[in-house]
C-alpha cells in the first residue's frame, strides 16, 4: 500500500471525563477526496483540531509524508501544507477580494529606497484574481469589498483562498453550508478542481448528498471511534447514514 499524504494513527483525546476521540486512526491521499461524517458530538471538529494543529491530542501519531510531526500550533500545520477552512470562514468584510485572498499574507513590493512595505495593491489584485481562477472560482472583481458579495460568492472566496494557498492538505469543515444549489455546485467543483491539482482534501459535511457527490472515501466516526472506513462506492445514502447513526 501507498503512504497516505497525511494520516493519524491511534489518536486519543478527552475533555475531562468526555472521551472525544477513542483510538481514531484516519488518512488522506494526494488527489484524494476523503469526507468525514457523523453524528453531533461523534468527534469530527475534535479531529480537524488536532489534524489543523489547534489542539494537541491527549496521545497518538501525526504524520505528514512519512514523518511523524508535533503540532505546536496552526500556524506549524500551515508552514508544513496544511490549510484548514472552518465554518466561520474568517472573511474581512470591509476589505476587497484581493486583500482577503492575501490576509495576512500581503505581497510586499521594495520601497524607493529598498524599504519594504509597499503594498502593491494591483500586483495583489492580479494574482487574487489569477489564484481565484486557477482553482475555478470567478469573482466580479477582486478590488471589490467583500461586503457587496452575495453570501454564496463571500464563502466562494473564502474556499478560493483556502485552497490557493493549500500546496499539500485541505481541511473544509462544512463548506457548503447555508449555501444555496447554484453555490454548493461551485463549491463542490473547487474541491474537484483542489484533487485534481493533486492536494489531499478532507471534506466534513452532514449534507450526505454532497458527500457521495464529491468523495473517493467516506470515514464515519461515531462516539469518538471509526465505524467506516470505505471506497465512497460502497455506499448508498440509506447505507451512510445507517453506518453514523448505527440504527441497523
Ligand atoms: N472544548 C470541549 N470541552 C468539553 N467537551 C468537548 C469540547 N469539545 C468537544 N467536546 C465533546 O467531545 C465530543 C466530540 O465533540 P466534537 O465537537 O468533536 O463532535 P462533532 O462530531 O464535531 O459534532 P458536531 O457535528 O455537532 O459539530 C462531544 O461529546 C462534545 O461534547
Amino acid at each position: 500500500m501507498t503512504e497516505p499524504l497525511y494520516a493519524v494513527r491511534d489518536i486519543r483525546k478527552s475533555y475531562g471525563s468526555v472521551v472525544a476521540l477513542n483510538g481514531v486512526d484516519f488518512s488522506v491521499g494526494a488527489g484524494e477526496v476523503v469526507g468525514l461524517v457523523g453524528d453531533n458530538g461523534a468527534g469530527k471538529s475534535t479531529l480537524v483540531r488536532i489534524l489543523s494543529g489547534v489542539n494537541p491530542p491527549d496521545s497518538g501519531e501525526i504524520i505528514l509524508e512519512g514523518k511523524p510531526r508535533h503540532w505546536r500550533s496552526p500556524h506549524d500545520a500551515l508552514e508544513a501544507g496544511v490549510e484548514t477552512l472552518y465554518q466561520d470562514a474568517g472573511i474581512a468584510p470591509d476589505l476587497t477580494v484581493a486583500a482577503n485572498v492575501f490576509l495576512g499574507r500581503e505581497v510586499l513590493r521594495k520601497g524607493l529606497l529598498g524599504r519594504l512595505g509597499f503594498l502593491d495593491e494591483k500586483a495583489m489584485r492580479d494574482k487574487a484574481r489569477q489564484e481565484l481562477t486557477r482553482v475555478g472560482i470567478t469573482v466580479p472583481s477582486a478590488g471589490r469589498p467583500v461586503s457587496k458579495l452575495s453570501g454564496g460568492q463571500r464563502q466562494a472566496v473564502a474556499i478560493g483562498r483556502a485552497v490557493a494557498w493549500a500546496n499539500k492538505v485541505i481541511l473544509l469543515d462544512e463548506p457548503t453550508n447555508h449555501l444555496g444549489a447554484q453555490q454548493s455546485i461551485e463549491v463542490l467543483n473547487v474541491i474537484r478542481q483542489a484533487k485534481a491539482n493533486g492536494l489531499g482534501v478532507v471534506f466534513i459535511s452532514h449534507t450526505l448528498p454532497h458527500v457521495l457527490e464529491v468523495t473517493d472515501r467516506v470515514t464515519v466516526l461515531r462516539l469518538g471511534e471509526v465505524v467506516a472506513d470505505r471506497p465512497t462506492s460502497d455506499f448508498s445514502p440509506d447505507t451512510l447514514l445507517k453506518a453514523i447513526t448505527g440504527l441497523a
